[in-house]
């Protein structure tokens, strides 16, 4: 395997100056720290980003009392037309078209919409009911995983203000896309430890990411990689307990043309289980992707952010029987 370059980096900016007081100097370093990072890697670290460990050790340990329920109980948790909500198969997501289906299992909670909402009937790929489980008592993962839901998106919104600050279209240009019922999705997920040596096999095949920002927690077990786009070489994303691990995706890319949605993977080959949890900016659907400077995109035709959502989504997920696992 050739060496990682020493150029690719994905840094750790302290955040915590931002939070207090984001027109300290402070708060502009840490903005331009940011900034670089979109630019070159694409993924970077937040420290002191306010989500207390408390938090983060009761939503690992809602992770691990889900995943352990019995399969038969985890796919009643399957949503009938929603991938955005409940439980996940392993296999369901094909997120690599020449690779296996991903050896991962996941359960997402979004913002609970009623079926009847008007807000659902419109949007009805995309919005919905949560589902959670009847045999695990609320304290152990709805109300732990709403909290985390409610801190995590105002961290998301800070994040996109700092994001928008290192651009020259305005500090609110993503408030917008921020508002009326954006759409956003904790998603918790599993690893079950690799042993196939059929390369494959991964955890999470090669991707980047559909929404603006995705912001992730993961157990100290190692196994996200991220691909340097120039060399084709992957670096592993260590573990730190301390940080949260940001990366841009795909709508981020469209709008500003420099903001890189890197390409990333999960193998997890620690022997154990991996859990993580994602939190994806997706956004106010109705919101343009289009490039904010005013040029054409790339791919010559202009999509909402819903019609992006639907349409990778659609490419991902295939229908998978519990049996079959
Ligand atoms: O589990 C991880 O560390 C990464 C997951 C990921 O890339 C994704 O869900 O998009
Ligand atoms: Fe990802």
């Amino acid at each position: 395997m050739p060496e990682p370059s020493p150029c690719f980096q994905v840094p750790t900016v302290d955040i915590g100056p931002y939070l207090r007081d984001p027109l300290s100097d402070a708060a502009a370093g840490a903005v331009d720290a940011v900034r670089k990072a979109c630019i070159s890697s694409g993924f970077f670290r937040v420290a002191n980003h306010g989500i207390s460990k408390g938090l983060q050790d009761s939503m690992q340990r809602a992770a691990e009392a889900l995943f352990a329920l019995p399969l038969e109980e985890k796919t009643k948790l399957i949503h009938p037309t929603l991938t955005n909500r409940g439980y996940e198969l392993i296999g369901s997501q094909v997120l690599q078209p020449d690779a296996l289906p991903d050896l991962k299992e996941g359960f997402c909670v979004g913002q609970h919409m009623d079926l009847d909402d008007e807000r659902v009937r419109s949007h009805p790929q995309l919005m919905g009911p949560n589902i959670f489980p009847p045999n695990l008592e609320d304290h152990v993962l709805k109300i732990p995983a709403q909290q985390y839901y409610t801190e995590m998106f105002s961290l998301a919104c800070r994040i996109m203000e700092m994001l928008a600050r290192g651009l020259p279209y305005g500090d609110d240009i993503f408030v917008p896309f921020m508002s009326n019922d954006p759409v956003c999705i904790l998603r918790l997920l599993h690893y079950p430890p690799q042993t196939s040596s059929d390369k494959r096999q991964l955890g999470a095949g090669a991707h980047t990411d559909f929404g603006a920002i995705t912001l992730l927690w993961q157990d100290s077990c190692g196994g996200l990689q991220v691909q340097d786009g120039r060399t084709g070489v992957w670096h592993a994303i260590e573990p730190d307990p301390e940080c949260l691990v940001v990366n841009i995706g795909d709508m981020l890319s469209v709008w500003t043309n420099v903001y890189q949605s890197t390409v990333h993977r999960v193998i997890n080959r620690g022997g154990q289980g991996r859990y993580s949890m994602a939190f994806f900016v997706d956004g106010n659907t109705d919101v343009q992707l289009a490039p904010l400077d005013g040029s054409v995109p790339a791919t010559g035709k202009i999509m909402t952010t819903e019609e992006h959502m639907e349409h990778r989504i659609g490419k991902t997920y295939r229908k998978v029987a519990a049996q079959a696992m």
